[in-house]
């Protein structure tokens, strides 16, 4: 119910609240990240914790590092990542903004040479910012060298003003009422603003002092790199939505009563409901697979990260296909399903007491930030041509593509599955999403040479994404799970996840002639059976995310289930019902009855 300016204030007041009781309770860094996930509302400071500081510690020498981290990690400057321009997001080496290395001072010349090289988007820039990590085409001795990173000054630590040759300001109000607009994302503007040639961060490349482009001996891709530290953070984020979305779904489900009273008896729950089940206990399964994947990949990076500082950047190309490939389809799936679950929560879902509304529009963007979730998957698909090509040549793949080297067996194998039991086994279940994924991939790759398409390169890379998450999933009950009957609930949400993938792309499982008709039928039979034994522990399952009711924000979702006084208490919390009779009755309302009334005299 707050208008922009008071969110946004209450979204400065939250954080400085935040950074006061970080330092008077000695919070860890991860301690200090979980207080600012559960403030729970985008502001200012996501931007300057997940990329600020990241891509300064990146792309960085030790000694800029040393410099800006000092005073970024005590917020005595507060930084953003300013890389997307009015004209231009994905394609960042299109990016218009210049950075020209003037000799005669030691200088850059920061400028915004168009309308469409203006800074739009980046969080925080709008109103908070002190700092930025600007990322500009680097000119020098007349020649472009393309984009590069460059820490940049823009307001005063005085008075806040933008500083000499800046203009800057917000970029307006964003889709829900709440979500994303606690968040200043801003436009700035550059007119020949001067900064020392030390705040280019020179890690990958550097210019010496008479305007010498060196290189480093680092990969130009790790210009890239806080991009592939965000993606994989956003993949937990993503399993967290989703997790709540379900929550309130599956408690309200199960409290919500609809039809099939027989003389008299109870309503059927509408989780009891088939379609119910079948709408909604994939989304269960894909919360759970989606942790599982995510804490996976937060390994990945971090074995990634430690190759990389001894000199090693052999797995960058499959850790930025991981964390590309599994940001855009879990981001994509999140958001598709917090819109189902309002429609599985009925008219009450879309309510903002719900909580769906706002959790919906908060993690919409999510498909487009950090990367289009469409052109993310355009570069699975392009590691995957490479990968089948490396394979056509004789390599043997590791990692996540170690499959293609199956590539004798899993071109021609036929799925063992011949009862509805048989889709119980995981290694028949792995073997059909290999084969599948390989085949798109390989068909993708013969096809590129006659008529490249993109549509066949995308869905190929959805295939080995989803892979991906079965395959972690699987992997993850063959660790040992604590709990009486844990390891079996988890089972049946593996079972669930993948079943009900092959359901819905069966066509592709159809085409690539991994399952047949038959095959293809029995796993939906199994389904069925799974979703019938997952019902009992539905809710259960949704109360071990152990989330708050405060957290979850949801008349429909709460743990005693007292659905409908919340949802009464709610609606005269709104400010229309401060009056009894509404503002504008006198002005609009009574003429107009009154009108009518004299109308219908006459
Ligand atoms: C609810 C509140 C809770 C609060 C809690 C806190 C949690 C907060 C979590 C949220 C976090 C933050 C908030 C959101 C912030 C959002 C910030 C942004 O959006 S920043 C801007 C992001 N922008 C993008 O992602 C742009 C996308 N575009 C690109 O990445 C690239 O341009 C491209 C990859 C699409 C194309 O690159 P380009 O160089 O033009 O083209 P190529 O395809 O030829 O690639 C060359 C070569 O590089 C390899 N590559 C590409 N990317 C990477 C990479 N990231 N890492 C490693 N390698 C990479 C590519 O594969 C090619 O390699 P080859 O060997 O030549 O094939
Ligand atoms: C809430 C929010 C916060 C953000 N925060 C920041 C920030 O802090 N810092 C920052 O720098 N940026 C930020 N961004 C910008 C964000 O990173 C970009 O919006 C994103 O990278 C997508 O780029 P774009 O907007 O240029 O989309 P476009 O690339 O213009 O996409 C438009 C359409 O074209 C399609 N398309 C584009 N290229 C291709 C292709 N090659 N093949 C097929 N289809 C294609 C896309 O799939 C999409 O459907 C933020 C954005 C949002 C929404």
């Amino acid at each position: 119910m707050l208008s922009r300016k008071e969110l946004f204030k209450d979204t400065l007041k939250k954080a400085a609240h935040a950074w006061k009781r970080t330092v008077e309770l000695h919070l860890t860094e991860e301690e200090a990240n979980l207080l600012r996930l559960y403030i729970d509302q985008p502001g200012y400071v996501d931007l300057h914790w997940v990329m600020f500081v990241p891509a300064i510690k990146g792309q960085g020498t030790e000694e800029q590092q040393k410099k800006w981290l000092t005073m970024a990690y005590k917020f005595q400057i507060i930084g953003t990542y300013a890389q997307t321009e009015l004209g231009h997001g994905s394609n960042v080496q299109g990016l218009e903004t210049t950075a020209t290395f003037d000799p005669s001072t030691d200088e850059f010349i920061m400028h915004s040479p168009t309308l469409t090289s203006s800074k739009w988007w980046p969080g925080g820039l709008g109103k908070t910012s002190t700092h930025a990590v600007v990322y500009a085409r680097l000119i020098t001795e007349g020649k472009d060298y393309g984009i590069h990173g460059f820490i940049m000054q823009l307001r005063s630590l005085d008075d806040h003003s933008p500083l000499p040759g800046i203009t800057i300001g917000d970029i307006g109000g964003k889709f829900g009422s709440g979500a994303y607009n606690s968040m200043d994302n801003g436009v700035m503007r550059l007119d020949h603003v001067r900064i020392p040639r030390d705040q280019m961060l020179m890690r990958l490349a550097q210019v010496t002092r008479e305007g010498k482009y060196v290189h480093s001996d680092v990969p130009k891709q790790l210009l890239y790199g806080t991009m592939v530290y965000v993606r994989q953070t956003i993949v937990a984020d993503a399993s967290r939505a989703l997790s709540r979305a379900v929550c309130i779904a599956v408690r309200y489900g199960a409290i919500r009563k609809q039809f099939g009273s027989k003389a008299g008896g109870p309503e059927t729950q509408v989780l009891n409901y088939k379609t119910q089940q079948s709408r909604l206990f994939p989304f269960l399964a894909s919360a759970y697979a989606f942790r599982f994947v995510g804490q996976w990949l937060k390994w990945l990076y971090t074995d990634v990260t430690q190759k990389l500082e001894s000199k090693d950047f052999s797995t960058l190309p499959e850790a930025h296909a991981c964390t590309a490939g599994l940001k855009s389809v879990t981001t994509s799936a999140t958001a598709d399903a917090i819109e189902e679950c309002q429609k599985l929560c009925g008219g009450h879902g879309y309510l903002n007491s719900s909580g769906l509304p706002e959790l919906f529009a908060v993690n919409l963007p999510a498909c487009t930030y950090e990367g289009d979730n469409v052109v993310l998957l355009l570069q699975v698909a392009r590691f995957l041509m490479k990968t089948v090509s490396q394979v056509a040549s004789g390599k043997q793949p590791v990692g996540t593509t170690a499959y293609m080297g199956n590539i004798q067996h899993l071109m021609q194998c036929k799925s063992v599955v011949n009862t509805v039991e048989d889709w119980l086994n995981p290694a028949a279940i792995k073997e059909v999403f290999e084969a599948r994924a390989l085949r798109m991939a390989v068909n993708c790759a013969q096809n590129i040479s006659k008529a490249p398409s993109q549509e066949e390169g995308f869905e190929a890379a959805v295939a080995h994404v989803q892979l991906i998450i079965v395959t972690k999933f699987i992997e993850k009950l063959q660790e040992d799970i604590l709990g009486h009957g844990v390891k079996e609930q988890l089972q049946k949400l593996c079972g669930i996840y993948a079943l009900h993938l092959i359901h819905k792309h069966l066509g592709d499982f159809l085409s690539t002639g991994c399952v047949t008709a038959r095959q293809g039928s029995l796993a939906n039979e199994r389904l069925g059976k799974l979703y019938a034994q997952v019902r009992p522990n539905a809710v259960a399952l949704v109360d071990a995310f152990d989330y708050t009711d405060h957290y979850l924000g949801s008349a429909l979702g709460r743990y005693d289930g007292d659905v409908y006084s919340a949802l009464y208490k709610e609606a005269w919390k709104d400010p229309l019902n401060e009056t009894v009779v509404p503002d504008g009755y006198q002005e609009h309302l009574r003429p107009l009855l009154k009108q009518q009334l004299k109308l219908s005299r006459l």
